[in-house]
């Protein structure tokens, strides 16, 4: 059915490791994963075999870390290789340096014959229609080249709500721009950095605190929807959201700013 729910589990929203949490990873329905980060290792075989799209925002390895492993456990059990989208340089730099058969045999290759994965190169700003899925892939700016997406089901006569996740960004006013043109059910944006490391959020293309909360007032006046913050370096969990709360109070429009979980079941 088209128009029920659609089910998006937080297996991974962390900037790093710590017991109990994991790096990022979205489990859309059961058939479509954004990014591989380390809370694919929670997923049953099952629900490992049943993943046809990965879709991935870039290429560091907190956010790809678990494809490999992924494809070596699932692999053998499916019938189709498992489509991982991204950018071409995304999908350059993991064929080159991790499916390079030192590090990870190349499963875009072996088995031979009936290889376990397939590469497709996406553009910013790309539609799919992925069964009754909907993914669009929105602009980020990252320390490498970077997507967000947004998630949502296809209904040819009406625009449906859409999950939005930033992916790693700094502030980017493209991606205000068509967040403001879609119909944002629900957004997960990352601040990775405390402003006491604001030198090194710009850095590493991240938000702090007050960078965020200067971009949330790029949000259309009459848009509303739940800002679920994500990405947060494990040292710095507390002093972010601190932080984050005392510059949203200071907002003309405070926005109804949430915390995401590992673990956590959204629904759309
Ligand atoms: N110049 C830097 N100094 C220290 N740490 C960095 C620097 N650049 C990137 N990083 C860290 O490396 C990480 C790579 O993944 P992230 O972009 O999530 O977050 C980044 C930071 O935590």
């Amino acid at each position: 059915m088209n128009d029920t729910p659609l089910p998006i589990r937080v297996l991974g929203c962390s900037g790093g490791i710590v017991a109990g949490q994991h790096t990022t990873s979205f489990l859309v329905d059961d058939d479509i994963l954004i990014d591989a980060g380390t809370g694919v290792a929670s997923l049953t075989l099952d629900d490992m075999q049943r993943i046809d799209h990965v879709f991935l925002s870039h290429a560091h390895l907190d956010h790809i870390l678990c494809l490999p492993l992924l494809l070596d456990a699932a692999g053998a059990l499916r019938h189709a290789p498992v489509q991982v989208h991204a950018l071409p340089e995304t999908l350059a730099a993991l064929h080159r340096h991790v499916f390079n058969n030192q590090i990870w045999p190349d499963f875009s290759a072996l088995p031979r014959g009936r290889p376990y994965m397939n590469l497709v190169p996406l553009k910013t700003g790309e539609v799919l229609d992925i069964g009754n899925k909907r993914v669009e892939a929105l602009p980020a700016r990252h320390s490498v080249p970077a997507v967000g997406y947004a998630v949502s089901r296809s209904m040819p006569a009406q625009p449906a709500p859409c999950w939005v996740f930033s992916g790693d960004t700094g502030p980017n006013r493209a991606f205000w721009e068509r967040v403001n043109a879609l119909d944002v059910g629900m957004l997960v944006i990352e601040t990775a950095f405390s402003d006491d490391e604001a030198e090194l959020a710009a850095a590493s293309g991240h938000m702090s605190p007050a960078v965020l909360a200067e971009s949330l007032t790029h949000i259309a006046a009459d848009k509303t929807f739940p800002i679920y913050i994500s990405h947060t370096k494990p040292a710095e969990v507390s002093k972010i959201m601190g932080q984050l709360k005392a510059a949203n109070r200071n907002l003309s429009r405070p926005l109804d700013v949430r915390w995401l979980a590992t673990g956590q079941l959204l629904h759309l």
